[in-house]
């Protein structure tokens, strides 16, 4: 038997809303996922996909709730130490890039000790981290798994675009997560990069790390992708398999404008006429 049956969802939302300032910005959005359920989150701008990860990373908190159920679970439990929740999900989005850039423009960190911040949760590594021969190791061969080995020595600062997400995908990968949420991730990646991104999330979903992606690019919903849910205006318009979300009619109403969508390769595309 499949011993998911027995483990908690990964994350469940129960009538989540959220305001910034006194705008409503998450109007009793419900979702969740199962483990080794790779869902995409797809949206219009404003539709409230950065709410999404601003309320998971805590830097967003919701309404309290009306009832008993808690709005957000991790792993089937309401509370966490958030360092502890770091190592068991990672995140990658531009936000912590340029957030991870900022940090590291005064310390100068390698491709290699980047990664090594993974198992602190850290932006930096301070003089009471503790690394040992076995994370080295580890965030050598996670560098290596992603074809990132060249890039250990390389200063964070000094590398492109793709190549700093690379190394930042390492990061989050070097603890092992359940699970990998991804926050557009190939924004500022060049045609081949973006495929070769692409296609690492891909052997990632297929080795069992469950991949959340959250996006407005349908490209990057990669083909092991199960589930999609479609926010409009801060709430699920549309959810469930892939087959059935994804459809011309569900994506020019969540859009508002006529959308043609086919799949090429177990990729979809869009069509639209803007005349
Ligand atoms: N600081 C703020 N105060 C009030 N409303 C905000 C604030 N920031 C964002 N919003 C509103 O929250 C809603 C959701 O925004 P959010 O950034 O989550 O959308 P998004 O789907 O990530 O958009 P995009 O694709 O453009 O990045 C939008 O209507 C936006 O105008």
């Amino acid at each position: 038997m499949d011993n998911r049956d027995q483990q908690p969802p990964v994350l469940q939302f129960h009538d989540v809303t959220a305001y910034r300032n006194d705008t409503k910005v998450m109007d009793q959005f419900s979702m969740t996922i199962n483990p080794r359920e790779h869902t995409a989150i797809v949206g219009p701008n404003g539709s409230g996909k950065s709410t999404f990860i601003q309320l998971l990373t805590h830097q967003l908190h919701p309404l309290a709730p009306e009832g008993d159920t808690p709005p957000i679970r991790v792993f089937g439990k309401d509370r966490w130490i958030v360092s502890e929740l770091r190592k068991r999900i990672g995140i990658i989005s531009s936000d912590l890039e340029s957030e991870i850039r900022h940090n590291l423009n005064h310390g100068r960190l390698s491709g290699s000790e980047v990664v090594l911040t993974g198992f602190f949760s850290s932006m930096q590594l301070f003089g009471h981290h503790r690394i040992t021969d076995a994370m080295k190791h580890k965030a050598s061969r996670t560098l290596a798994s992603i074809d990132a080995a060249h890039l250990k020595d390389r200063r964070f600062n000094r590398m492109s675009a793709g190549e700093a997400r690379r190394v930042l995908i390492a990061r989050a990968l070097v603890t092992s997560p359940e699970v990998l949420v991804l926050d557009e991730p190939t924004t500022a990646l060049d045609l081949v990069a973006r495929e070769r991104c692409l296609q690492h999330i891909r052997n990632i979903a297929r080795q069992g790390t469950t991949v959340l992606i959250v996006t407005h690019h349908l490209e990057e919903v990669f083909p092991e992708v199960t589930n999609v849910i479609l926010l409009k205006e801060g709430r699920a318009a549309f959810s469930g398999p892939k087959k059935e979300v994804l459809t011309s009619d569900k994506l020019s109403s969540v859009y508002d404008h006529p959308l043609e969508l086919y799949f090429r390769n177990g990729t979809p595309r869009i069509e639209l006429d803007i005349s």
